[in-house]
């Protein structure tokens, strides 16, 4: 049995417009069934790089495979699902007649579409109301639609640009646990996203870019530097306390200026030491008040590394953080 290929691989792919590189040098991979999150500020390159993966824009050079082919094959294109940031929908038909419509381009049967179209509509919130025309729908209900037509014909591989920029923080939730059931069934996702925690919550990669390079790509957990700090919050430091945590991990920080409270930040490599932790607590007589992993800060990463200086990016270009 052969492997599948991987999702998405680019090689140093570039895009010139007038004379300038707004894709420079770019190298990416995305392995089947993982959710892989492109970020970058504004103007990095991010949509230009997804026009190109999608096979709607050619790179000025560079290799570029999707799927193990060319995104301009129809037999490529088949097999993706595609969410764009500026959705533009014909109003005057119903949520029912458009994904029936996007169904039968991407090659369903009209008895497949009579079967999953009630079912992607439900997946996506919209379960009552693909009876209504599109014209009335919120930003939100469009946004919904949207997704349900990326994710219609089963593809392999879906794009979702900012796939939650519409929606309330109850939208965002059921946005996320459908990308977590894609990757349950394999699918890969390709996410484009501003919203970092939401990135954090879902995505296995992460790739930063700025100003069309990648500046660092890995796993959540490789990108953090592979620690995980854990706050403990005790009544007070009894003797040993921090002996037994600093067999542990590395203590960080200790703050005991408030009366009756201690807080003591422990770095841990895993989240097997957490029960440990707890423990020791309670073996020194303590009294435990919070024990709070904290999920690697993805903003904090995106801004030192988006705000470091042009002269720290020239002297250091486009490491591959630990390629999982
Ligand atoms: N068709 C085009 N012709 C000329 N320049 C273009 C074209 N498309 C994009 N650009 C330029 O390429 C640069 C990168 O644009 P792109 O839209 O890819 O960035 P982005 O990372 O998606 O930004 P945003 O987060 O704001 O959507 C910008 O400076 C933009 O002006």
């Amino acid at each position: 049995m052969t492997a599948s290929p991987p999702a998405i691989e680019t090689r140093e792919l570039r895009k010139v417009y007038g004379g300038r590189a707004v894709v420079d040098g770019l190298s990416i991979g995305v392995q089947p069934g993982e959710v892989f999150g492109f970020l970058g500020p504004n103007g990095a390159g991010k949509s230009t790089t997804l026009k190109m993966l999608l096979g709607l824009v050619l790179p000025t050079s560079g290799e570029l495979r999707v799927l193990g082919g060319s995104p301009s094959s129809p037999a490529v294109r088949a097999r993706l699902g595609f969410l764009p940031e500026q959705f533009r929908f014909q109003t005057w038909m119903t949520g029912h007649e458009f994904l029936r419509f996007h169904g039968r381009l991407a090659g369903l049967s009209a008895a497949e579409l009579r079967t999953r179209i009630p079912g992607v509509l439900e997946e996506v919130g919209l379960g009552a109301r693909g009876g209504e025309v599109l014209g009335g729908y919120s930003k939100g209900m469009l946004q919904r639609v949207g997704l349900a037509g990326a994710i219609l014909a089963r593809p392999a591989l879906v794009f979702l640009d900012e796939p939650t920029s519409a929606l309330d923080p109850i939208g965002r939730v059921e946005v996320r646990e459908i990308i977590e059931r894609l990757r349950g069934a394999g699918v890969s996702v390709f996410l484009n996203s501003h919203l970092l925690s939401e990135v954090e919550q879902v995505c296995d990669r992460v790739a930063f870019v700025k100003a069309g390079r990648v500046l660092l790509q890995g796993s959540m957990r490789d990108l953090m530097g592979g620690v995980l700090p854990l706050d403990v919050r005790v009544d007070e430091l009894r003797p040993g306390l921090l002996d037994a945590l600093s067999r542990l991990g590395e203590l960080r920080h200790t703050d005991t200026n408030t009366p009756g409270r201690a807080d003591i930040e422990l770095w841990l490599q895993h989240e097997d030491a957490i029960p440990a932790a707890a423990q020791a607590v309670l073996d020194s007589g303590a009294r435990l008040y919070a024990l709070t992993p904290r999920r690697p800060d993805l903003e904090t990463l995106f801004l030192d590394l988006i705000e470091d200086t042009p002269e720290a990016q020239r002297s250091a270009p486009a490491p591959e953080a630990a390629r999982a």
